[in-house]
C-alpha cells in the first residue's frame, strides 16, 4: 500500500482503538497493512486492502471514514461487537468499493449519513444492535443490495419501499418506525417487523387504521365518501370473518367434544371421555371388507405384544402436524414413549402398504430410524417409531442460539451418519425405486447418544423440493421414461441431502423453500465471499476453513440443477468420511503437540 493509505489507516486505527495496542497487531506506519499481515486485514491476493475485519475486539472509539476511506478499494469492513461509538460519517461514501458493511452490536448513535444510499456496490449492511435513530436513507436505490439488518436501533419515520424480491436478509424489528409497511409479498414473514408500535399492515396483524379526522377535516367531501366506504367494507369482513370463526368453532366444539388439538391432558384410561378422544384422535373403524385390520409390530421388545387397542387408549400429544400427516407422542402402558405418525391422503392399496413397509424393515442400519409397527386401513395409515428425546437436527439448530450447542465436530458427525446411512439405504432399495422422498432436517432425529436417525423413510413417493432446479429436458425425460423416474427419486433425496448439509454449514434453516436457502448461498459464493456463508458460531470457534470449504463443495455438487451432475449417495459419503477423516486427523495431531 502506498504511505498515504498506511498513515490513514493507521489514524482510523487511532481513532477506533485508543490506547495501547499490542504490537502484534502491526497498524504502525512503517509496516504495510498486506504484506505484514495487520490484525484484521485482508487483502486478498492483491497489493491494496480489500477486507478490514475487527470483530470482538473491544474497540471503544469513533469510526474515521475519512481517514478509512483513504484505502479506495476496500470491499469489506466488519466491526460487530465492539463497542464503537459516535455517528457513522458522511463520509463513508468516500469507500465507494464497499460491497460489505457490518457494524452491528456497538454503540453508535445518530443518525445514518444519506450519503450511504451512494454506496451503489453495497450488497449487505448489517447496523443492528446499536442506538441509531432517524429516518432511513434512500437504500432502496442501491439496486443489488442482499441484506438489511436493523434491528434493535430507535430509527424512526416510514419504511421506505425497498424491492423485497432482491433481498434475502431484512429485519428492522425493534425500532421506532411507524405506518404502513410496504409490500413484501411474503418475501418476510412478521418477526422482521416485530416491535414497531407503529408500524401497521401485512405482514403484522394490526391493520393499518383508516387516516386520522385531522386530515379529515381538510379533505373534500368526495374523499370523505370514500373513506367512509373503506370503513364500511371493512366494518362488513369484521363481522363477516367473525361469523365464520364462531360457526366454525362451535361446529368443531359439537363435532369433536373439543378434543382433537391437545390430548396431552393425561386423560385417566378408564374415563370414557379419553377413550372417546383417543378414538376420534385415530378414528380407527370397524374391519374392511370383513378382514381385520390389525397392528403389525415388525421389531422392538419395547412394543412386543402391542394391540391396536393399547395405542388407542394410551394418552396421546399432538406434536406436529406437517404436510404429510400429524404426529403423536403416546405413552404406552410400560411407560415407554412412542411416536405415532398418522399420514394423510396417501393412495396406496393395502397389499402395497405392506409390502413397502417390510421391504424397508429388511434394511437395517444404526442411523436409520426403524418403523416399530404399523396399521393398514383403507382410511387410515399408522407408523409407530421410537420416541427420540434429543429432537429433530431441525429444531437443535434452530433452538438454542444459533446452534450454538452443536459444535463443528458434531454437525460433520451428523452429515457422516446421515449420508452413510442414505448411501446404504439406497444401495440397498434402489431396484425396488424406494427412496427416502422427504429428507429434510426435521426427519433427522438424534438419538440418545446424539448421532443422527434418519426418519421416515419411505414413506412419501414423490417429493419434490428440487421441482425448479430440474432442467426442462429432464423433466421431459423423466415424465416419458419410469427408470428415469426412479433415479429422479433418489437424485431428489441426493439434493434434500444438499440442503440439510447447508443448513449445517449455514445455521440458516428451510422454513418454506429449500431453493431459498439455496440461492442465498449461490449469490454469497458467487461473490466470492465463501467464508459469509459458514455459521458466525462456526467462525467463532475456529472451525477448519478448509474442511468447511469441503463440505460446502459436496453440498453445492448434491443440489446441482443437472440430475446427472449430481454425485450418488455412495460418492456424497466417500466425500464426507474423508472430510471427517482430515478432521479426526487434525485433532489427533494437536492433542499430540
Ligand atoms: N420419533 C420421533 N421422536 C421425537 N420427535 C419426532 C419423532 N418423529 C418426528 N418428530 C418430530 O416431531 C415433529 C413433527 O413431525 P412430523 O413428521 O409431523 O413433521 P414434519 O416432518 O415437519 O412433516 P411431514 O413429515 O409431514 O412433512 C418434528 O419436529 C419432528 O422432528
Amino acid at each position: 500500500e502506498t504511505v498515504e493509505v498506511r498513515d490513514a489507516l493507521v489514524q482510523f486505527m487511532d481513532n477506533i482503538f485508543p490506547g495501547e495496542r499490542n504490537v502484534s497487531w502491526g497498524w504502525t506506519s512503517g509496516s504495510d497493512p498486506c504484506s505484514d499481515l495487520w490484525k484484521g486485514v485482508d487483502c486478498v491476493g492483491s497489493p491494496s486492502v480489500r477486507k478490514i475485519v475487527l470483530d470482538e475486539l473491544n474497540l471503544t472509539g469513533i469510526l474515521n471514514a475519512s481517514s478509512l476511506c483513504v484505502a479506495k478499494s476496500l470491499a469489506v469492513l466488519s466491526l460487530n461487537d465492539n463497542n464503537v461509538v459516535g455517528n457513522l460519517p458522511e463520509e463513508i461514501s468516500n469507500c465507494s468499493h464497499l460491497t460489505h458493511l457490518y457494524l452491528s452490536g456497538n454503540n453508535f448513535t445518530g443518525n445514518l449519513p444519506n450519503s450511504l444510499a451512494r454506496l451503489n456496490n453495497l450488497k449487505r449492511l448489517d447496523i443492528s444492535n446499536n442506538d441509531f435513530s432517524g429516518v432511513l436513507p434512500d437504500l432502496p436505490r442501491i439496486s443489488g443490495l442482499l441484506t438489511f439488518l436493523a434491528e434493535n436501533n430507535q430509527l424512526t419515520g416510514e419504511i421506505p419501499d425497498f424491492d423485497f424480491s432482491n433481498l434475502v436478509d431484512f429485519n428492522v424489528s425493534f425500532n421506532n418506525f411507524t405506518g404502513p409497511i410496504p409490500s413484501v409479498d411474503g418475501h418476510f414473514g412478521a418477526s422482521s417487523f416485530l416491535g414497531n408500535p407503529d408500524l401497521c399492515g401485512q405482514p403484522l396483524s394490526n391493520s393499518c387504521a383508516t387516516p386520522p379526522p385531522a386530515k379529515k377535516k381538510h379533505s373534500s367531501s368526495k374523499q370523505y365518501a370514500i373513506y367512509s366506504g373503506y370503513a364500511i367494507l371493512g366494518l362488513i369482513i369484521v363481522l363477516f370473518v367473525l361469523y365464520c370463526v364462531i360457526k366454525r368453532k362451535m361446529q368443531n366444539a359439537g363435532a369433536k367434544n373439543d378434543g382433537t388439538e391437545n390430548l396431552s391432558s393425561k386423560p385417566t384410561s378408564t374415563s370414557s371421555e379419553s377413550k372417546n378422544r383417543s378414538r376420534s384422535e385415530f378414528s380407527i373403524t370397524s374391519p374392511e371388507n370383513g378382514k381385520t385390520s390389525s397392528l403389525v409390530v415388525l421389531s422392538s421388545p419395547v412394543v412386543n405384544g402391542l394391540k391396536f387397542e393399547d395405542l388407542l387408549r394410551a394418552p396421546a400429544e399432538l406434536i406436529g402436524r406437517g404436510k404429510h400427516g400429524t404426529l403423536y407422542k403416546v405413552t404406552l402402558n410400560n411407560s415407554v414413549n412412542v411416536a405415532v405418525k398418522r399420514i394423510k391422503d396417501w393412495e396406496i392399496s393395502r397389499d402395497e402398504f405392506k409390502k413397502r413397509m417390510q421391504r424397508i424393515n429388511e434394511v437395517k442400519h444404526a442411523n436409520v430410524l426403524p418403523v416399530i409397527a404399523y396399521y393398514c386401513s383403507q382410511q387410515e395409515k399408522l407408523l409407530v417409531y421410537e420416541y427420540q428425546q434429543n429432537g429433530s437436527l431441525f429444531r437443535l439448530l434452530n433452538g438454542s442460539q444459533n446452534g450454538e450447542m452443536l459444535d463443528w465436530g458434531s454437525r460433520l458427525n451428523i452429515a457422516a451418519g446421515t449420508a452413510n446411512a442414505l448411501a446404504v439405504m439406497h444401495q440397498e432399495l434402489h431396484s425396488d425405486g424406494i427412496a427416502h422422498g422427504n429428507l429434510k432436517s426435521s426427519n433427522i432425529l438424534l438419538n440418545k447418544d446424539m448421532d443422527p436417525c434418519i426418519s421416515e423413510y419411505g414413506l412419501m413417493m414423490v417429493e419434490n423440493q428440487d421441482e425448479q432446479f430440474i432442467t426442462q429436458t429432464e423433466s421431459i425425460e423423466v415424465n416419458d421414461d419410469p427408470a428415469r423416474g426412479s433415479t429422479r427419486r433418489f437424485k431428489a433425496d441426493i439434493y434434500s441431502f444438499g440442503v440439510i448439509l447447508l443448513e449445517l454449514l449455514t445455521g440458516k434453516l428451510v422454513h418454506n423453500s429449500a431453493s431459498d436457502l439455496a440461492k442465498w448461498v449461490h449469490s454469497v459464493v458467487r461473490e466470492e465471499w465463501t467464508a459469509e456463508v459458514f455459521d458466525r458460531t462456526l467462525i467463532s470457534e475456529s472451525a477448519s476453513e478448509e474442511r468447511m470449504v469441503n463440505l460446502l463443495q459436496v453440498a453445492l455438487k448434491c443440489i446441482n440443477p443437472s440430475l446427472d451432475a449430481r454425485p450418488n449417495s455412495s460418492q456424497v459419503a466417500v466425500m464426507i468420511n474423508s472430510i471427517k477423516e482430515d478432521e479426526e486427523k487434525s485433532l489427533n495431531n494437536s492433542s499430540e503437540l
